[in-house]
C-alpha cells in the first residue's frame, strides 16, 4: 500500500468556518477527505498518537494543545488516494471553550483516548461521550476507544477487561497501544488504517481549492444508513 507522509498543519478558522493550512502544502483539488476527531483528558497522549500516525514518529516534546491542531496524511486504499485529517483537540477545559463547536462540524469518526496508567482519564470517558451527544454527533458515526501508554507496563491502572466491558457497552472497538513504542500491542498505524478502511465506504467531505489557497470543507449529503460493524 503506497502511503505518503505529510507534515503537521496548524488549523486556523475564519468566520466563514473555513480551515486554512499554514504550510501552503495543499492537496490536489477534489481529494476525498475524512475528518476524525481525537478527544480525551489532557495528557493522555492525543498529540503523540496523531503525530505518530501523520509524521511516523514520537514527537521530541509536546505542550498542552491550545484549541485544536490538525494533522493529515494521504493514504492509498484499494487504489484510491484519500486524506485522513486528524483533529487533535485540547484536553484542558480552559483551552477548549472557544473552539469546541468547530471540532464537531462535519465529523466522520471519533477516537476516544484514555491513559492506561491513569484511572481518572478512563473515568472521564462518559463525559466525553456526553459532549459528543450534546454536539448532536450522529449515532452512525464510527467511534473507537484507544487506551494509550501500554508501554508503561508496571504503571497500568486500567485493566483490559474493564476497558473491554466499557467498549462493549458503548458498541466501540477497543485498542490498547503506545504512541511511544510502535511495537507494543495494537499499532497506532493499524488502528487508524482500520478506521480509514471503514470510512472509505462512507460519503466523504469533498475538497475544493479556491485561488486564495484557502481550503473549504463542504459536506456531501449523508447516506441514509451506515453500517459500522
Ligand atoms: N510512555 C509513554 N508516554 C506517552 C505516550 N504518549 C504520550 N506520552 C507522553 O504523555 C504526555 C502527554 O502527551 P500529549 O500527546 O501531549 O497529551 P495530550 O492528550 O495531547 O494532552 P493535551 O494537549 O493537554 O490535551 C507527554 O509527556 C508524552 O511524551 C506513550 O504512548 N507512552
Amino acid at each position: 500500500m503506497a502511503e505518503e507522509m505529510e507534515s503537521s498543519l496548524e488549523a486556523s478558522f475564519s468566520s466563514s468556518g473555513a480551515v486554512s493550512g499554514a504550510s501552503g502544502f495543499l492537496p490536489p483539488a477534489r481529494s476525498r477527505i475524512f475528518k476524525i476527531i481525537v478527544i480525551g483528558d489532557s495528557n493522555v497522549g492525543k498529540t503523540c498518537l496523531t503525530y505518530r500516525f501523520c509524521a511516523g514518529r514520537f514527537p521530541d516534546r509536546t505542550e498542552a494543545t491550545i484549541g485544536v491542531d490538525f494533522r493529515e496524511r494521504a493514504v492509498e486504499i484499494d487504489g484510491e488516494r484519500i486524506k485522513i485529517q486528524l483533529w487533535d483537540t485540547a484536553g484542558q477545559e480552559r483551552f477548549r471553550k472557544s473552539m469546541v463547536q468547530h471540532y464537531y462540524r462535519n465529523v466522520h469518526a471519533v477516537v476516544f483516548v484514555y491513559d492506561m496508567t491513569n484511572m481518572a482519564s478512563f473515568h472521564s470517558l462518559p463525559s466525553w461521550i456526553e459532549e459528543c451527544k450534546q454536539h448532536l454527533l450522529a449515532n452512525d458515526i464510527p467511534r473507537i476507544l484507544v487506551g494509550n501508554k501500554c508501554d508503561l507496563r508496571s504503571a497500568i491502572q486500567v485493566p483490559t477487561d474493564l476497558a473491554q466491558k466499557f467498549a462493549d457497552t458503548h458498541s466501540m472497538p477497543l485498542f490498547e497501544t503506545s504512541a511511544k513504542n510502535p511495537n507494543d500491542n495494537d499499532h497506532v498505524e493499524a488502528i487508524f488504517m482500520t478506521l480509514a478502511h471503514k470510512l472509505k465506504s462512507h460519503k466523504p467531505l469533498m475538497l475544493s481549492q479556491p485561488p486564495d489557497n484557502e481550503i473549504i470543507l463542504k459536506p456531501e449529503p449523508k447516506p441514509a444508513t451506515t453500517c459500522w460493524c
